[in-house]
């Protein structure tokens, strides 16, 4: 590593306020010297939903979403990443690149959460016009479009740059393919860097070359196998002559992520390409530790959460997503996007090198991948996620480390969705080939501008494996209006409406059965189980009811608590019998001499002449109720309650608070308040031995028993 690389970590950053002063001079600076270590640029692909930095400062966000996408505004830049700054050609809609990224993720509310990336949330209430130009400013060189954009170089006569480690090395970059499909260029090309070749390229931008290029080889095969890119990598060139080192990753491979960091030294690239979106941002903000610990905690905040940014339907199908991802996370033990925290730790080690963030934004992706299944097969995708959650056998786990997760997911699927492995692979394939165009556009651009650059520009792309061979196929035939198709989120097909709709029917449904299942069981409300509050009087006698001789009365009742004005004390129960029956037993109880129980209660409607008549006793049939005196001054009312039935049931209430101990007693009159007197016929002459000051010296009587 040379010296301007080691001291990289320590030099000033520029932030993104800063970046509002920039001037071009300093952005010279920034690229041209490699003293002057700007650690990073990272931008991102495609625009959708509206983004457009320059259309933006315009004013013109009243277009629609499929006319939004500016792919040839070039490489637009995100929210800084500690030192390192991002950008992207796709961002979210309300998406700001002037605005910080650690601000934006600590106000969305799930910031912390690495496997949820796409919980970004950016702030775009401080979006400012300075402070967007002044980005585009520090991120685009305007280019001379007299130069440098007809040749195109052919991989045979193009070498990749030479290395700051060792200038003079002679570098053998092995081309490499799986795909049938590449051009025959493209295939198991073996390239073999040398002086001319380089300088050829460095000519065409303009370079002055600051290191001496070598046509020596070394002999020592040894050497030799470590001056030579990995396997993995396959080797494109732009048209403007700048050459795309594609390095196919698996997304739990530790060798892929070797596989990068060597690359990006090699290659020392102007822009690394990385298949994200800003919505997965996370991914390199979190160490591997951090991710493993969030797949063991998919909660319900980050459900809600999820739903909530995305939807209803496209929400579960990504927490879907997220559950397997997080499932093979822990069953692996290794958090996926190795590769690309790799990529973006090595980038930070080349000056002004930065990572761009070249996928499709994932939710553009969901919306089409559901738009494309019909109803039936939308269903059978969530079971066939559901149920692939099973442990993971070893020879899986080895399977998941040297292949594309995704890739391998979809091949498994794509016999029953066939639509998936389009909107997955092909579109996205389309968006990757087209970012590396930008990217590799924005690269000549610069090496063009800046007669401070070294080495001829390079750019790396850290894409899975399976993504390799259709970016291949599409490189630099890409045009924008092939982008715009595949950004487009399609409106709700019927089906889906249908399905959203039934999908919030079956919520309510849950919920009202919920509440009518669970909160009545839990508080006794509405189903009116045996703690219903208004169950007064169904709850038998009161505790503490005792028996007591009432003197020249006979047996009393009396209760051994407090009673409280109000409480229900018991029912005067008893047999509900005929007014001739009544008749009867009053006749033989008087004849005998035995105390009368038959209570006549007589209920009237509208006047005092009409009435009804209901003859309880519990002579025979009743309860402790039976046993209570009356009383001219009662300390207990008498209520007929209903319940069920239209046969009154005889209710006896404290109508004041009545000391414990102290005798019960009822006005068998049934008034509500004393009477004065009693009328005539009202009394059969038995004497009232109450004692109180209003006693009115009989005992009332209805006189239908007479
Ligand atoms: C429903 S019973 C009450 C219990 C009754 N004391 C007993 O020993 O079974 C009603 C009878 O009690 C007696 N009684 C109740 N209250 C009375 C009062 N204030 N004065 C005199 N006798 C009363 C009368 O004999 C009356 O017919």
């Amino acid at each position: 590593m040379d010296k301007a690389d080691e001291s990289s970590d320590v030099m000033p950053v520029t932030s993104l306020d800063d970046e509002q002063q920039t001037t071009q001079s300093t952005q010279r600076e920034e690229y041209g010297s490699p003293n002057n270590l700007i650690s990073g640029l990272i931008q991102v692909s495609h625009a959708t939903d509206g983004y457009s930095p320059a259309r933006q400062l315009e004013s013109s966000l009243n277009e629609s979403v499929n006319d939004s996408y500016a792919p040839s505004e070039g490489l637009m830049k995100v929210p800084q990443l500690e030192s390192t700054r991002i950008s992207t050609t796709c961002a979210p809609e309300d998406f700001d690149p002037g605005a910080d990224l650690s601000k934006v993720q600590s106000e969305s509310g799930d910031s912390q959460n690495p496997l949820n990336a796409g919980f970004v949330k950016p702030d775009n209430t401080n979006q400012s016009s300075s402070k967007l130009t002044s980005s585009e400013n520090s991120v685009f060189v305007e280019s001379d479009s007299e130069t440098g954009q007809s040749q195109q170089l052919e991989s045979e006569d193009n070498i990749p740059a030479a290395t700051a480690e060792d200038p003079n090395m002679d570098l053998n970059v092995s081309v490499t393919s799986e795909n049938e499909d590449l051009c025959e260029e493209e295939k198991n090309t073996s390239v073999s860097a040398t002086a001319s070749n380089q300088a050829q390229q460095a000519d065409q931008f303009n370079i002055q070359q600051g290191v001496n290029l070598s046509e020596t080889t070394n002999s020592d095969p040894e050497v030799e196998q470590l001056m030579k890119l990995p396997e993995t990598v396959t080797q494109l060139t732009s048209k403007d002559g700048v050459k795309v080192f594609l390095v196919g990753t698996a997304h739990f491979s530790q060798e892929s992520q070797e596989d990068v960091a060597k690359t990006i030294l090699m290659t020392r690239p102007r822009v690394v390409v990385v298949e994200l979106c800003v919505s997965r941002l996370n991914i390199l903000r979190f160490d591997e530790k951090t991710i493993l610990e969030e797949a063991k905690n998919l909660n319900m905040e980050k459900v809600r959460s999820t739903i909530k940014q995305y939807g209803a339907v496209q929400g579960a199908l990504y927490l879907l997503f997220l559950s397997t991802s997080a499932h093979l996370t822990r069953q692996l033990g290794m958090a996926p996007g190795g590769e690309f925290r790799r990529a973006y730790h090595e980038a930070r080690n080349v000056p002004g090198c930065r990572i761009h963030l070249g996928d499709r934004p994932i939710h553009v992706t969901l919306h089409r991948a559901l738009a494309a299944l019909s109803l039936w097969q939308k269903a059978k995708l969530v079971w066939h996620l559901l149920l692939s959650r099973g442990p993971i056998s070893a020879e899986e786990v080895e399977r998941c480390k040297q292949k594309d997760l995704l890739e391998e997911m979809l091949e498994e699927m794509t016999g029953e969705f066939p639509p998936l492995s389009r909107v997955f692979v092909q579109e996205r394939d389309l968006c990757l080939a087209h970012s590396m165009q930008l990217a590799a556009a924005d690269a000549a651009k610069e090496a063009r501008s800046n007669t401070q650059l070294t080495e001829p520009p390079t750019v790396v792309g850290v894409v899975g494996i399976g993504h390799v061979a259709g970016i291949s196929r599409y490189f630099e035939k890409v045009s924008e209006s092939d982008v715009k198709k595949v950004m487009s989120v399609p409106p709700q097909t019927a089906a889906s409406r249908f399905l959203v709709v039934s999908l919030k029917l079956s919520l309510a449904c849950l919920v009202g059965y919920g509440c009518y299942k669970v909160i009545p069981k839990t508080l006794g409300y509405f189903q009116c189980g045996a703690q219903c509050a208004n169950r007064l009087v169904q709850k038998g006698p009161h505790s503490g009811l005792q028996l007591m001789d009432a003197g020249p009365k006979g047996t009393g009742l009396r209760c051994d608590v407090q009673l409280a004005r109000g409480t229900f004390v018991c029912e005067y129960a008893g047999e509900v019998i005929g007014a001739e029956e009544a008749r009867r037993r009053y006749g033989a109880q008087k004849e005998s001499g035995r105390p009368n129980y038959i209570f006549a209660l007589r209920e009237h409607f509208g006047t005092d002449d009409a009435s009804v008549l209901t003859y309880i006793d519990p002579t025979y049939i009743g309860n402790v109720g039976r046993y209570i005196n009356h009383s001219c001054d009662p300390n207990l009312l008498i209520v007929p309650v209903r319940t069920d039935t239209a046969v009154p049931k005889l209710c006896l209430f404290a109508r004041r608070n009545i000391p414990a101990g102290a005798e019960l007693t009822f006005d068998y009159g049934g008034g509500v308040e004393p009477l004065q007197g009693v009328p005539d016929g009202w009394s059969d002459g038995t004497a009232c031995r109450c004692n109180s000051s209003v006693c009115r010296r009989v005992l009332p009587f209805d006189y239908s028993l007479g």
